[in-house]
């Protein structure tokens, strides 16, 4: 039989996705392009309702319209995630427990899970891969991650994209990666799981003080170095707390770093820019109506480093800033002097 008639008639993969925002949005199309069946999990009732009748999910990417052939929009979670063999979760980290509060401990037993998420469990300063192996007893071995650069937004456009899947069990990753690529995603597996989960958390830290900086009026040229220390920031805090070798020029890692201080769709240099402009969090957080994973990992890693002790200057000046309530006019001339 031809390879690619093969290919046409094997059996439909069952993924739940977990999640009604952006990112959520974006890899159910990608997704359900490539013909899977998807179990797509969303807390709002009228948001599920909306989008059985119209397509089209109301507040997130509403341009991208699905084919409900494929796609199965519900407000159940217990069935969504029964009903598949890979579950996505891609709920705001900080909204993890709350979103899974109604599933038994054993729900992802025989499936593989796979985090979208990048951010940790606030408070008790844990990556999601390990707060699920603890309290749902995924082994870290049955868990993927998915990292690098890539917005939403683009993935609406289709503009081209890479993916990393972050896993310690490479033919599994592979098997995900085909799930994944099309025509405009490209995706490849890598050996590193909490080295990527960790960078994809700092990153946005440092997403926050571009934004920060951009809102202070610092230019093009003070950016240029923050995102230089901010490797090396990143490096020290790695080789801390997970001494394996990795090259960090890699898209997962530097890449995610660039996408997220460069780019106009950065919920994160965003949420920096207000704050940069004098805006509280609080007003930051109402008027931007999505979420900044770095306003609660800067805490996380902040507590971490409490203990690991590395340099850390300028997480240190988000975290002052974002829970110091220190001026970041006053903060910056500060971290200044710090960078070279
Ligand atoms: N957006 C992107 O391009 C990418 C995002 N990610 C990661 O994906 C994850 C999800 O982010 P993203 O899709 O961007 O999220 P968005 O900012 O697009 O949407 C926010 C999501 O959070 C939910 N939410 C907000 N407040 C609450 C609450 N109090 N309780 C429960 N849920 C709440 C919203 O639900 P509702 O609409 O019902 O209020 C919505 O689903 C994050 O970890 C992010 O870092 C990773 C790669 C790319
Ligand atoms: O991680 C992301 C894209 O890779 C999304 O986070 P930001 O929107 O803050 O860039």
């Amino acid at each position: 039989m031809p390879q690619t008639l093969k290919k046409k008639i094997s059996v439909l993969e069952k993924v739940a996705v977990l999640g009604g925002g952006s990112w959520a949005t974006a890899l159910v199309k990608i997704l359900s392009e490539n013909k899977a069946e998807v179990n797509w999990w969303m807390r709002n009732r009228n948001d599920v309702q909306h989008l059985k009748e119209y397509r089209h999910n109301p507040r997130y990417l509403s341009q991208v319209s699905f084919d409900l052939k494929y796609v199965l929009p519900s407000d159940d979670i217990k069935a969504v995630v029964a009903a598949s063999d890979w579950v996505i979760l891609a709920v705001p980290a900080a909204f993890v427990q709350l979103a899974l509060a109604d599933l038994p401990e054993d729900a992802f037993h025989g499936k593989v899970l796979i985090s979208a998420i990048k951010g940790m469990i606030p408070k008790e300063n844990i990556l999601i891969t390990d707060f699920m192996e603890r309290k749902y007893h995924v082994p870290n071995s049955h868990q993927l991650i998915i990292a690098g650069p890539c917005h939403a937004e683009e993935v609406a456009l289709e503009k081209q994209s890479y993916l990393t899947i972050g896993s310690h069990d490479m033919p599994t990753a592979e098997r995900f990666c085909e799930l994944l690529r099309n025509r405009y995603v490209k995706a490849n597996p890598l050996d590193d799981l909490d080295g990527i989960e960790y960078c994809a958390v700092i990153k946005n830290v440092i997403a926050l003080a571009c934004g920060i900086a951009r809102g202070l009026n610092y230019g093009d040229n003070f950016q240029a170095v923050l995102v230089s220390n901010a490797m090396f920031e990143i490096e020290r805090f790695l080789d801390g707390i997970m001494p394996i070798h990795r090259d960090l020029s890699g898209s997962a890692y530097l890449g995610d770093l660039l996408v997220t201080a460069y780019s106009q769709f950065s919920r994160n240099r965003t949420f920096g820019n207000m704050i940069g402009r004098g805006y509280t969090v609080k007003s930051a957080q109402v008027e931007m109506n999505m979420v900044a994973e770095g306003y609660y990992a800067v805490q996380s890693i902040h507590q971490l480093n409490q203990k690991l002790q590395v340099d850390m200057p300028i997480t240190k000046a988000v975290y002052h800033v974002l829970y110091e309530r220190i001026s970041p006019t006053m903060e910056f001339e500060i971290l200044k002097d710090k960078l070279r």
